[in-house]
C-alpha cells in the first residue's frame, strides 16, 4: 500500500508475525527510512497526549517553563533556542518539551522536574512512553530479521528503565499571523540521533514535514513533502541504527518548513510529538555488517553527520556528540 507521496504506508494489522512485519517494512527502511504505519494501536493515547500538549503550550506559566528549562536533553526549549541545521544557522521557529524516563508507581516518578500542567498526567505519560518503547521493540525485532541477525540483537540493546535516555518530545510551532515576515524554517534540516523515531502528526495544521531522499546528491534541493496520513504513525530510522546497520537502514535528512510565499491569511499553529527511541547508553554501535559493503554515497552522507562506520563507539558517546552540535550554535541561549 502507498500513501501516494514520498513515504510508503503499511497497515500493521496485516503483519501478525515478526517475519511478515520484516517483509512489509524492509523496502521503505532501506530506501528513505521513513514509513507511515496504520493501526499501530496508539491512536487513542496520542489524542490524549495532544490534549496535554495543547494545554501545556497554551496555558503554562513562564515560571513553570523556566523552572523546567532544558538541561541534559530534558525539559523546555524556547522558540529559536535550537539550530537543527548547523550549516544554515537560522533558529527553529518552534518550542518543545522533552520528557525523560518516568518510573511506574503510585504515583509514577519522573526523572526530572515536570511543569504543573504535565505533572498531573504522569500516569498517562508513563504509560505512553512504555507503549512507544514496546512498539519500537516490535520493529527492532523485524530489523534484526531483515539483517539476518539473532532476532533479539537490537531489542537486547534497548532497555526501558532508569538508565533509558529515550525522550518523549512535545513540539509546538507557533502560528504565523497575517503580514508577518519570518524565515520559512520551522525545524531545520537534520537527521534524528537515536535508533528509531515515532512521529505523531495531525492533519489539522500538520503539513510542512519534508524529506531529502537518501539517494539524492549531498547538495540536492529536491525535498519531498511527506504529507500527513490521518491516524498513522510516521516511523523513521535514526543515525544510531544507520551506523549499526552499515547504512542498510537509512537515516534520512528531514525538516519542517512554512509554505513560501506565506499565505496572506497567515499559518495556523502546528503540534507534533516524537518518541526518540535510544539504544541503552552502554550499547556498542559497532557496525554489524562488513563496512566494505557501504557505498561511497552512504559513506559521504554519514561522514557529514560525523558518523564513522566500523568504529566501536557507544550509544552514549554518539548521542552526546550529536546533541553538542545541535545546541552549540547559540551559546547565549544554551541552558544545558
Ligand atoms: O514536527 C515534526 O513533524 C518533525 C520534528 C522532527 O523531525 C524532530 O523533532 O526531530
Ligand atoms: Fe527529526
Amino acid at each position: 500500500m502507498s500513501s501516494g507521496g514520498a513515504v510508503q504506508l503499511v497497515d500493521i494489522a496485516q503483519c501478525p508475525t515478526p517475519e511478515s512485519l520484516a517483509e512489509a517494512i524492509k523496502g521503505a527502511m532501506q530506501t528513505n527510512g521513513f514509513l507511515f504505519i496504520l493501526n499501530h494501536g496508539l491512536e487513542k493515547q496520542a489524542e490524549e497526549m495532544f490534549a496535554i500538549s495543547e494545554e501545556f503550550f497554551g496555558q503554562e506559566t513562564a515560571e513553570e517553563k523556566l523552572r523546567c528549562a532544558y538541561a541534559n536533553n530534558r525539559g523546555y526549549t524556547r522558540v529559536s533556542q535550537e539550530v537543527l541545521d548547523p550549516t544554515q544557522p537560522a533558529p527553529d521557529l518552534k518550542e518543545g518539551f522533552n520528557t525523560g524516563y518516568i518510573a511506574p508507581g503510585s504515583p509514577p516518578v519522573p526523572s526530572h522536574p515536570l511543569p504543573a500542567r504535565m505533572a498531573k498526567h504522569t500516569e498517562a505519560l508513563c504509560q505512553f512512553q512504555h507503549d512507544c518503547f514496546d512498539f519500537c521493540q516490535r520493529l527492532l525485532e523485524a530489523f534484526a530479521i531483515i539483517l539476518d541477525l539473532d532476532r533479539n540483537f537490537f531489542k537486547a540493546n534497548h532497555v526501558h528503565d532508569e538508565s533509558d535516555v529515550s525522550i518523549l518530545r512535545f513540539l509546538h510551532y507557533p502560528e504565523v499571523p497575517p503580514g508577518v515576515q519570518v524565515s520559512p524554517n520551522r525545524a531545520g534540516a537534520h537527521s534524528d540521533y537515536g535508533s528509531l523515531t515515532l512521529l505523531f502528526q495531525r492533519s489539522n495544521g500538520g503539513e510542512g514535514l519534508q524529506i531529502l531522499p537518501s539517494t539524492e546528491p549531498l547538495d540536492s534541493k529536491n525535498w519531498k513533502d511527506t504529507g500527513v496520513v490521518d491516524n498513522a504513525l510516521l516511523v523513521n530510522i535514526g543515525d544510531a541504527l544507520e551506523l549499526w546497520s552499515g547504512a542498510i537502514f537509512k537515516s534520512t535528512l528531514h525538516r519542517v518548513v512554512l509554505p513560501t510565499p506565506l499565505p496572506a491569511e497567515g499559518i495556523p499553529e502546528r503540534f507534533s510529538m516524537a518518541w526518540f527511541n535510544q539504544p541503552k547508553p552502554s550499547a556498542s554501535l559497532l557496525t554489524v555488517v562488513p563496512t566494505s559493503q557501504i557505498t561511497e554515497h552512504d559513506l559521504a552522507r554519514m561522514e557529514r553527520k560525523g558518523a564513522k562506520p566500523g568504529v566501536d563507539i557507544t550509544a552514549s558517546e554518539h548521542l552526546l556528540a550529536r546533541l553538542a552540535s545541535t545546541y552549540k550554535q547559540l551559546p547565549q541561549n544554551a541552558e544545558a
